[in-house]
């Protein structure tokens, strides 16, 4: 198949099916449900075919007929001279395999198949791995389960808050967090000790801080003790945090340590939901926002503190290979000059960025939370905008920023899909 024609079946299957989705579930993100459909089950006959073709193998087992290229064969041998199974990593050089390798001879059991290589190597393949790792078995899989949300979604779904106790002493629990974080975006843990120290044990449960220049554990007040309007007592309109970082961080955690006066709720809103509207209303605002590239940038000069971040990337960062969002950009206050375009596509662009704005400004899209001492918030800080009401009085806040790739790891080692 061609590479044009491959991405054309994938982005054909991300097209919404609007009458035949749920309603309140997204069309190109599927629901918990629809992957569990999909997911490759446990063959329910061991018999297999199998026939060597120009190419491939072909190969059909467990109701699923399979293709293999032979040189993707050779390269994952898993016998102990081409991979160590203690470290999970290969000793093969790939760059050693002839392209055009065929396997001289072939054979099978009721598990495997074993091939023979021309020099006489031989590889034992288990059938149920292959099918696991087949294209075919696998390509359906290939998205994370997610709901995406507006406000009446996500209240009608009353996600429960997990519970400091058992946060701290039960998997379980921990896993129910993880499990909801990653549906959703956003997860609450309950009767925390409203302390930086407490706040900073229960991250460390999750995952490991990621320290940015405010720090590990940040706890801050309307004291302008930064260069950033956050350190006020302004509104803050809904906005995703450190757009500036080639990397953004990939989670924020939020605990209001202390608050003696009015305002200060904190906005929620699904920047997924929000882009699965345009997509389904205007594609090609869609692809203007995933496409082009725009600065955004941190310049601080106030005291000790010099800082000039930027970082570069379209709002709407998509898997080239499917077309899905997995990070979203979106900070008007920290976005840069836009000077890497033409005017007539910077029209187009602001067109299809004011399009994503109303959207994202429905009010039926926007959560609304007042924190308070005890009660700590997760926020995927990839999909899920945050913002907050002006405010009186003092406020405290503290949280931190962790690293997605830990929070995905613990996700994993607890059985979750991420
Ligand atoms: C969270 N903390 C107060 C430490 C930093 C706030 C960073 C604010 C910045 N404008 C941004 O959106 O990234
Ligand atoms: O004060 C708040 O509630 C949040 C401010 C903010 O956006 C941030 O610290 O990233
Ligand atoms: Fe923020």
């Amino acid at each position: 198949m061609s590479l044009a024609r491959m991405f054309c079946r994938l982005n054909g299957y991300l097209q919404p099916k609007s009458k035949a989705r749920a309603p309140l579930v997204s069309g190109f993100i599927r629901t918990q449900n629809e992957v569990r459909h999909w997911q490759y089950t446990a063959p329910q006959t061991t018999s297999c075919h199998w026939q060597l073709q120009e190419e491939c193998l072909e190969l059909s087992y467990g109701g699923l007929v399979m293709h293999f290229a032979y040189v993707w064969l050779r390269d994952h041998c898993h016998s102990a001279s081409c991979f160590n199974s203690k470290t999970n990593q290969r000793n093969l050089d790939t760059a050693n395999v002839e392209l055009n390798i065929r396997p001289a001879n072939t054979r099978v059991d009721d598990e495997n198949i074993f091939l023979t290589w021309p020099d006489g190597h031989v590889t034992r393949y288990n059938l149920s791995w292959l099918a696991q790792n087949s294209y075919e078995g696998q390509k359906q899989n290939a998205m994370q389960p997610r709901i995406i949300w507006n406000s009446d979604i996500y209240t009608s779904a009353k996600v429960p808050s997990a519970n400091w106790d058992k946060f701290m002493s039960c998997d379980d629990e921990l896993k129910k967090f993880l499990g909801s974080f990653l549906l959703y975006g956003i997860a609450f843990v309950e009767g925390v000790p409203p302390t930086v120290e407490a706040t900073e044990t229960l991250t460390q449960r999750v995952s490991l801080i990621r320290e940015t220049m405010y720090g590990k554990m940040w706890n801050f007040t309307s004291d302008f003790s930064r260069g950033d309007t956050a350190y006020t007592k302004l509104a803050l309109d809904r906005h995703t945090d450190t757009s500036y970082f080639q990397e953004p961080c990939g989670i924020q955690v939020f605990h209001c340590l202390r608050h003696e006066g009015t305002g200060g709720r904190t906005l929620l809103v699904d920047g997924f939901y929000s882009a699965d509207k345009v997509l389904q209303k205007t594609p090609k605002n869609f692809e203007l926002l995933a496409r082009v590239p725009i600065k955004h940038e941190y310049i601080e000069n106030v005291s000790d503190h010099r800082n000039h971040m930027i970082g570069i990337g379209p709002v709407l960062n998509v898997y080239p290979w499917n077309n899905e969002v997995y990070m979203i950009r979106y900070n008007n206050y920290d976005r840069a000059v836009i000077n890497t375009i033409p005017h007539d596509i910077v029209k187009r662009w602001y067109v299809a960025h004011r399009e994503l704005t109303t959207e994202l400004r429905k009010p039926e899209n926007e959560l609304w939370v007042k924190l308070k001492p005890g009660k700590v918030l997760f926020i995927d800080n990839w999909r899920v905008m945050h913002g907050r009401e002006s405010f009186t009085g003092l406020r405290q806040l503290c949280g931190c920023y962790l690293t997605r790739d830990d929070v995905l790891n613990t996700a994993r080692s607890l059985g979750l899909q991420a």
